[in-house]
């Protein structure tokens, strides 16, 4: 049976490390903030949005949510952004997705002002990141580098592949691999012998949002497996059950380590948004990094 990579535990334990640093800015009369905006009545971003709230609350830093109705225009949506730019209280800014249909994401994403773009969504993150620079690394791939590193240490030659190619999750994480020297795949949709191409992984991390794609009998033998999906299903009782884009009952039997869902990625999403605004704010401070936090360079 695979090793559980406990990300709930995991974050909890990031969360605390955050903690001592507000403290240590707090000394310094610092406190940062982190606004958060939620358009709409969606009920899984709500969830987010509380719990990031409350997080944000029990690290020590401040928290600002913005609740707006569906009907919201793209230009309120824009005035507000612009306010919390700024605003000297406000060292983070991140806006939920999905937005609803009316709203362009990008125009909205390319308004927040990069150097409190926690998200890491930005073009002028997307593009420091991609080059090595010190762009806003995105959440929740960071938060699936540091389950990886905390398992398994150097990851240097291993053979990763990454199954989906979405902006938030996937493209990130294949750059993030790369920079750990990890050789790695880009798999989709469209990709030849999927099949075979997983099983050739020693690193597998699946973001593709299809309820237990992955089956036991695509993953080598021993092999990590990061499961980044979370998908309701209905049971038959009526009730919801949450799993991931992996089967975890036949993955489980085969790999040498792996996420659950939930308690695995998703609580490290969370955790590294906080740290994502811990960096801005030592940032916007001038204060140096801390060398536990992972930065590109
Ligand atoms: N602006 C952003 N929007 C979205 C992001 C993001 O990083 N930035 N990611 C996802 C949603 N997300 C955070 O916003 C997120 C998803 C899941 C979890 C989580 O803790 N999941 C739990 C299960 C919780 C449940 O019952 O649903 C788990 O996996 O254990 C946290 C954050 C899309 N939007
Ligand atoms: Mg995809």
């Amino acid at each position: 049976m695979a090793q559980l990579i406990d990300g709930k535990a995991f974050a909890a334990s990031l969360r605390n490390d955050i903690a001592e640093e507000v403290a240590k800015l707090h000394q310094q009369g610092i406190t940062p903030g982190l606004a958060v905006i939620l358009v709409g009545e969606d009920p899984a971003s709500q969830v987010y949005v509380r719990n990031k709230g409350k997080q944000t609350i029990e690290v020590g830093m401040s928290s600002f949510v913005h609740k707006l109705p569906e009907s919201t225009s793209q230009t309120d949506l824009l005035a507000l952004i612009n306010k919390l730019n700024n605003d000297n209280s406000v060292q983070g800014i991140l806006v939920q997705i999905p937005l609803p249909d009316h709203i362009d994401a990008d125009t909205v994403i390319n308004a927040i002002d990069p150097r409190k773009d926690v998200d890491g969504f930005h073009p002028v993150n997307v593009g420091r990141f991609s080059t090595g620079g010190n762009g806003t690394i995105p959440c929740t791939p960071l938060g699936c580098l540091m389950l990886l590193k905390d398992q398994l240490g150097d990851l240097s030659g291993a053979r990763a592949l990454v199954l989906g190619r979405s902006n938030i999750v996937g493209k990130p994480m294949s750059t993030l691999l790369l920079n750990e020297n990890c050789t790695v795949t880009t798999a989709h949709s469209r990709t030849k012998d999927l099949q075979e191409e997983c099983r050739r992984a020693d690193i597998l991390i699946v973001a593709v949002g299809r309820p237990e794609m992955v089956k036991g009998s695509w993953i080598k033998p021993g092999a990590t497996v990061i499961d980044v999906g979370i998908n309701r299903i209905e049971q038959d009782s009526g009730k919801a059950r949450l799993v991931g884009d992996v089967q975890f009952s036949s993955a489980a039997e085969v790999a040498g380590a792996i996420t659950p869902v939930p308690g695995g990625v998703g609580p490290m999403t969370i955790a590294c948004l906080l740290l994502n605004t811990l960096t801005a704010a030592l940032r916007q401070n001038d204060l140096p990094i801390p060398t536990w936090i992972p930065t590109q360079n």
